[in-house]
């Protein structure tokens, strides 16, 4: 089985090219691509499969050729992933499956419009980020406010005082489970400049990541908020680089690095 390593500011990914959906993908296998010991190593897995082989998504077949199937390190599904679909996108362009431009892609939150030259950042339309409240989380015995912010899959944006490097995040925040019966993906913020915040985030089935594209929308949006406003663009800055997030009147952009890193083969019976 031939895969293809990537990542977004250090999220990374296990890509599988699934073109004819022949591939069983199971949680066991997805945990074990995403395993960093006795595996390959990941934070998920994009699978590459033709959008209209997949009954879940064949309503979006007619506008885009490729489905990224995501999964979480755990194994579990996602709605949606920003960086990876951001790095599914320069694979297909790398790969030849697409050309440089503007390029749809099916998702489980719908139909994702990436934009990208035959090298450098890539950037995509998430769509109009849903504040849905107030909500709260407690890290390391501390309570912080946030912004439930839905991106296509669940946030809890958080804007707080207390520095982010000294969180300890090795475990799951605590969070209202009424609220997010589904899980919850949880950024803490500060504000470090003009438009400009510094972010680290506990993902839902994947566990403190470098970087989360969905995670820095719900974040701009959350800093936005505390600041008053509604629209513009926010620097955001990770363990793992740098994103920008325009956030406009009708949609959110996602913009930074997507980098295909290494490729190589699996036994098909692990
Ligand atoms: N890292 C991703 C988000 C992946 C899915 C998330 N863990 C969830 O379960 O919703 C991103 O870049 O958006």
């Amino acid at each position: 089985m031939r895969f293809v390593k990537g990542h977004s500011t250090e999220n990374d990914f296990v890509i599988l090219p699934d073109a004819d959906a022949r591939l069983d993908l199971g949680p066991m296998l997805v945990r074990w691509l995403c395993d960093r010991r006795a595996g390959i190593g990941a934070d998920g897995v994009l699978r590459v499969v033709r959008t209209k082989l997949c009954a879940e998504v064949a309503d979006q077949a007619d506008e885009a050729e490729w489905f990224m199937d995501y999964r979480n390190a755990d194994g579990s599904v996602a709605e949606m992933c920003g960086n990876g679909v951001r790095v599914f996108a320069r694979y297909l362009v790398d790969s030849g499956l697409a050309g440089a431009g503007e390029l749809a892609v099916a998702t489980r939150a719908g139909v994702k419009r990436a934009r990208l030259g035959t090298t450098g950042d890539v950037s995509v339309d998430m769509g109009m980020p849903r504040v849905l409240g107030v909500s709260s989380t407690t890290v390391n015995g501390r309570e912080y406010q946030g912004l439930n912010v839905n991106v296509g899959n669940p946030h809890l944006a958080c804007v707080i005082d207390d520095p982010i490097a000294g969180l300890d995040l090795t475990r799951e925040p605590g969070y209202d489970r009424e609220v997010y019966p589904a899980g919850v993906n949880i950024e803490l913020l500060n504000r470090v400049g003009d438009h400009a915040v510094s972010m680290r985030v506990h993902e839902r089935g994947s566990g403190e990541t470098r970087s989360c594209g969905t995670g820095a929308v719900a974040t701009a949006m959350a800093a936005a908020h505390a600041a008053g406003e509604t629209t513009g663009t926010w620097t955001v800055r990770v363990l793992g680089g740098t994103v920008t997030v325009t956030l406009d009147d009708r949609t959110s952009h996602l913009a930074g690095p997507a980098a295909l890193v290494a490729s190589g083969e699996f036994p098909a019976v692990i």
